[in-house]
């Protein structure tokens, strides 16, 4: 592993785990500056090729994942799974974990200058690939995201709270700004990506057409959408100022079980979420309590302040 100075606090991080958070961190200061560079960086949002799952991969996708997997190898983590990678390699024979990792979230708002990030997950590791990613969510003991935005941030969890630091661009260190975070439960702000909408379910449907009709509907209240297109900046305007996010399953080829991964995307941000006071689900079940099948597989996934994601529940009971 590259050994790096300590870019954050040790205080709220668990010591066996420090080397590896610091790592990460490190390396998500170089790409904030390549990112914060634009296209004086070069082309990032150029395709170069095509991931498993079939999304076209963009330069920086393939950048922001060479950068971490080089930076552990030799460290702490012994299996690395990349949604940029087919399979997980091994980086460390004696490493004790696995980390999974969306290196380059929110890829089609490269070229726009919005918020982007990373989504990482920790498990323990086991001596196979499979066995150490494809297990209950629940077992994951560290989860969090990178958020490349106006501020750079790292949220994070240990399972014990949501921690938030911001990166000092000029000491290059981050700070702890907030060491349990809750999500509000007030907000009428809801996310989906509302162009899909004749492919949803009826449970689904159900729940933004009585959003949709606002003080005139069973809600009683006006209603506000928001859509980024990345999870990573979603995930964090729903933890600074509650709501809910939804990318459920629907009836396009592809999509039954919607668009996100559920080992580096759904699991860490439903650690956080839950961590934080708030609700994770796949529409029905809680994300936490479920596991996957492969390393790349999909889950619908539902989360935001804990009245909102129960209604949904509540809605697929209702309609069942
Ligand atoms: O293209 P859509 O339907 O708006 O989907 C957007 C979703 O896809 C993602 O970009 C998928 O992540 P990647 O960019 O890592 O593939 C999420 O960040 C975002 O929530
Ligand atoms: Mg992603
Ligand atoms: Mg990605």
């Amino acid at each position: 592993m590259t050994t790096h100075p300590d870019v954050l606090p040790h205080d709220l991080i668990p010591e066996a785990l420090y080397p590896t958070l610091s790592t990460l961190c490190a390396v998500s200061i170089d790409v904030a500056g390549v990112i914060a560079r634009g296209t004086l960086s070069g082309a990032l949002a150029e395709q170069v090729g095509e991931n498993t799952d079939g999304d076209n991969q963009k330069a920086l996708d393939v950048m922001a994942d060479e950068m971490f997997e080089a930076a552990l190898r030799g460290g702490d983590v012994r299996w690395y799974g990349s949604e940029e990678q087919e399979d997980a390699l091994l980086l460390s024979e004696n490493g004790k974990y696995a980390l999974a990792i969306d290196p380059l979230d929110g890829s089609s708002n490269i070229d726009v200058n919005v918020s982007i990030g990373t989504i990482f997950s920790i498990f323990d590791t086991k001596e196979g690939a499979e066995e150490s990613f494809l297990r209950p969510a629940k077992e994951q003991i560290a989860g969090g995201y990178i958020l490349y935005g106006p501020a750079t941030c790292l949220v994070v969890t240990f399972g014990n709270g949501t921690q938030q630091y911001i990166l000092d661009p000029v000491k290059g260190v981050f700070v702890l700004v907030e060491a349990a975070m809750q999500v509000p439960e007030t907000s009428k702000e809801f996310a989906i990506n509302a162009s899909n909408y004749r492919h949803w379910t009826k449970p689904v449907r159900a729940y933004i057409d009585d959003c949709l009709e606002g003080m005139n509907g069973p809600r009683g209240k006006d209603f506000n959408m928001r859509w980024v297109g990345s999870l990573v900046a979603e995930t964090h305007r729903i933890l600074t100022r509650g709501g809910i996010f939804l990318y459920p399953g629907d009836s396009r080829p592809g999509y039954e079980n919607g668009r996100l991964r559920m080992v580096y995307e759904c699991a860490p941000i439903a650690f956080v979420i839950e961590q934080a006071g708030g609700m994770a689900t796949n529409g029905e079940v809680p994300i936490l309590d479920q596991q996957a099948t492969t390393l790349h597989g999909r889950i619908p996934l539902v989360f935001g302040s804990t009245d909102k994601v129960q209604r949904v529940a509540d809605h697929h009971t209702l309609t069942a």
